[in-house]
């Protein structure tokens, strides 16, 4: 062969292919049974996809003509698919540091939420910042997300709750889309909050008849790309029927239906997903039975948060119920003002230990598990030829270690490549 490629990656010592029969999602069986090469290669082409996986000396013979614009030597290292963060809250302006202090001293996240902060003080501080403003932050919360192995993140609108504000915050991740190599998912989140001076029954009726159809015709005019649509589907924020009323409308416009449920309070939102098709329920800590067994039969994902029930400290979400139970479990930082976390090195880690679930669960929840709940899982979230090549390279024999050392990512994520371009090199790594 002797066309020219993109990147090379060879002899890893472990290459973590997470499944190989373009599985759209994996169950708790699947999950125990990650496909985990040693000794092996894998070459990304230059469309940024992936051409040829397999042991050293095949894929050394295989392409002993072709050229590479990047040959890594993997030995004493792991490839491991791109990170997927499937729930973040990542444009806003005006941080929350004294409310950590408050809910550390007792306040719960809706004794914040009712005394007018929360959600609420974030929407004022995003109305006044500039659009440039939003987006230089953003930029950088991205970044960090990229160094700590994320791909692909979910990212949410929520703090305009305004028509306005809300189409700045989706202008901000347009922008984000098309200058930054980082894959995102856009998510209208305008049913985020009641906002001020208006009913829930009022909001509802303001996205339904003014925000849904702007959105509707930007994306005609190609001005904004939306993938999901998502609602805060909670006691005293917005109701089951105004969820379902939204849900249906964004439905209707082409939206993937992916919404906040059954967090403080159960609120039959796992049911609601599974009834309307939805492609995920987020949080889930209050879930049913009857809303577990709705969700597998429904192949609809449970996105579980572990950092939002660690520092809110909630009841933990029913892992290892869901996954018995044949739920498609997936993963997500939750990144917002309230859960200050970039890292799905330490979202997995809290999964293990919080939730019990086990190395390789975590690690399928956040690679193809979460592909699926943002509808992507036929491009991303394993490295299976003729997928994106989106990779983490780790500095460390075993691909465990990358859950394994709480908070030591930054010192073990060596390389991000996404379409097999080099995204990220850490400095602070030495080559010996
Ligand atoms: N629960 C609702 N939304 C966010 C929190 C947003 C915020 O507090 O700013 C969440 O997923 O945790
Ligand atoms: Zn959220």
């Amino acid at each position: 062969m002797s066309c020219k490629f993109r990147l090379l990656l060879e002899n890893a010592e472990q290459l973590v292919v997470i499944c190989n029969k373009e599985e759209e999602f994996l169950l708790q069986e699947g999950m125990q049974r990650l496909v985990v090469l040693e000794k092996a290669s894998l070459v990304v082409g230059s469309d940024g996809f992936i051409k040829a996986i397999g042991p050293t000396d095949v894929i050394r013979a295989q392409f002993s003509l072709a050229e590479f614009e990047t040959v890594i030597d993997c030995t004493g290292k792991c490839v491991l698919p791109g990170f997927i963060d499937a729930h973040t809250h990542p444009v806003w302006a005006g941080d929350r540091v004294h409310e950590f202090a408050m809910k550390l001293a007792g306040a719960t996240y809706m004794d914040v939420h009712q005394a007018g902060g929360g959600i609420n003080f974030t929407v004022e501080h995003t109305e006044s910042a500039s659009e440039e403003e939003l987006f230089c932050s953003f930029k950088q919360r991205l970044e960090r997300m990229l160094r700590s192995g994320t791909t692909v993140v979910e990212c949410k609108s929520g703090y305009g709750l305004k028509l306005e504000t809300e189409l700045k915050m989706l202008r901000v991740i347009e922008r984000a889309q098309r200058e930054m190599d980082i894959g995102i998912s856009s998510t209208y989140c305008g049913a985020h909050s009641v906002p001020k001076g208006k009913s829930a029954k009022e909001a509802t009726d303001d996205i339904i008849e003014h925000h849904l159809p702007a959105l509707k015709q930007m994306a005609l005019n190609g001005e904004i790309h939306v993938d999901n649509i998502d609602v805060f589907c909670e006691k005293g924020v917005f109701d089951l029927e105004s969820t379902r009323r939204i849900l249906l409308a964004g439905k209707a416009i082409g939206l993937h239906l992916n919404f906040h449920g059954d967090e403080l309070n159960p609120m039959n939102s796992a049911e609601l997903g599974a009834e309307l098709g939805a492609l995920a329920v987020s949080h889930l800590e209050e879930i049913s039975d009857e809303g577990i067994s709705a969700l597998a039969a429904a192949k609809c994902s449970a996105i579980l948060l572990p950092t939002t029930a660690y520092i809110l400290r909630l009841r933990q979400p029913r892992a290892r119920d869901m996954l018995s139970a044949g739920v498609i479990v997936s993963l997500g930082s939750d990144f917002n003002p309230n859960a200050y976390c970039f890292s799905m090195p330490m979202v997995m880690h809290l999964a293990c230990v919080n939730m019990k679930m086990s190395l390789k669960e975590a690690l399928a929840a956040a690679t193809i598990n979460a592909a699926y709940s943002l509808g992507r899982s036929h491009t991303h979230g394993s490295l299976e030829v003729g997928k994106q090549g989106d990779v983490v390279i780790i500095n460390a024999p075993r691909w465990e270690h990358v859950i394994y050392q709480f908070g030591g990512h930054q010192e073990l994520i060596e390389y991000v490549a996404i379409k097999g371009k080099i995204v990220y090199k850490n400095e602070r790594i030495l080559d010996l």
